[in-house]
């Protein structure tokens, strides 16, 4: 058995292009959305996922604009830029680009977003809605990478309710808040969430029927951990610089051969990172329309 790709690249092309009805719509209304982003430093990853961002946009008819400081910028500048983006009546969502570097506490910054301009659901309002949340309704944005993976699922006729889901990492932007997501009303997964101190990892992974895996750990997932038919979503990105040609290659969390054992694989590439973007451009077009 091989198992059916869950294809992120033509799951996130039917979103963008549902998007873009209610992208003209708005724009009848003299409304034209419109994605922010603050980088600071050059992480060739994040550079890389910034420059995505905004082809997206420009896909789309989304209007984008880019704010990049040094990597030495100070609290205090960051503060600015962040301010700056709250105030520019043309930015209608935006997003803070994480990590930053070492010495800025990514809290302190998230929090001085205006909630309703948080194109990522991060700032704590949103992540507080989240969990306040019981009607499936999406009245307050949701984290990109949680709702992109239900959104796949669900297109995929992947069943949720009542199985049970094992997520492997803990992080702000993966799975923390994809328990919180999986486990509301309407949603209904019975979610493990586990993490680099979790005893007997493997152990938890073979009782799944769905797993997430979003450490960052090369390769983690065996083939021997995947319960025969289950659905995998690699959510891990690793680069991988080829020495002599200077080129990265990505390597998920997932050994390669789970293809063989799994129902259903999302790749790296291909798979959850392009279904990210495309919520991200969701969470703009929804802050527009409630505005
Ligand atoms: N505030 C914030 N929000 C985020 O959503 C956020 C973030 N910070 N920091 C970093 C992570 C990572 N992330 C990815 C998005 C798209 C791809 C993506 O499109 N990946 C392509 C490959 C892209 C490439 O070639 O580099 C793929 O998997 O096919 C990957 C990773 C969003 N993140």
């Amino acid at each position: 058995m091989t198992a059916t790709i869950l294809d992120g690249v033509a799951t996130a092309s039917a979103v963008k292009n549902e998007l873009k009805e209610r992208i003209s719509a708005l724009k009848a209304k003299g409304i034209t959305p419109g994605l922010g982003t603050l980088l600071v430093g050059s992480d060739p990853g994040s550079l890389s996922y910034v420059a995505g961002k905004h082809r997206d946009c420009a896909e789309v008819g989304i209007e984008s604009i880019r704010v990049d400081l040094p990597e030495t910028a100070t609290a205090e500048e960051v503060r600015a830029a962040i301010i700056g983006l709250n105030e520019n009546p043309a930015v209608t969502g935006y997003i803070i680009q994480l990590p930053l570097p070492a010495g800025l506490d990514e809290n302190a910054m998230l929090e001085l977003m205006d909630p309703d301009k948080d194109a990522d659901g991060l700032h704590p309002t949103n992540l507080g809605r989240l969990v306040l949340g019981v009607s499936g309704e999406l009245d307050s944005p949701l984290p990109c990478t949680p709702a992109g993976i239900v959104e796949m699922l669900g297109r995929y006729g992947v069943s949720i309710p009542g199985k049970h889901v094992v997520v492997i990492g803990r992080g702000l932007t993966v799975g923390r808040p994809l328990g919180l997501l999986l486990t509301r009303k309407g949603v209904d997964a019975t979610v493990t969430l586990t993490h680099s101190r979790s005893v007997d990892l493997e152990g938890y992974v073979r009782q799944a029927d769905i797993i997430v895996a979003a450490v960052g750990v090369a390769g983690l997932v065996k083939p021997e951990w995947v319960k025969p038919g289950a659905a995998v979503l690699d959510v891990g990105i690793t680069r991988v610089v080829n020495e002599e040609t200077g080129k990265a290659r990505l390597v998920g969390d997932v050994d390669p051969g789970v293809a063989e054992v799994a129902g259903f694989l999302s790749p790296v590439p291909g798979g959850v990172g392009p279904m990210t973007r495309a919520m991200l451009l969701v969470n703009v077009v929804e802050a527009a329309e409630r505005a």
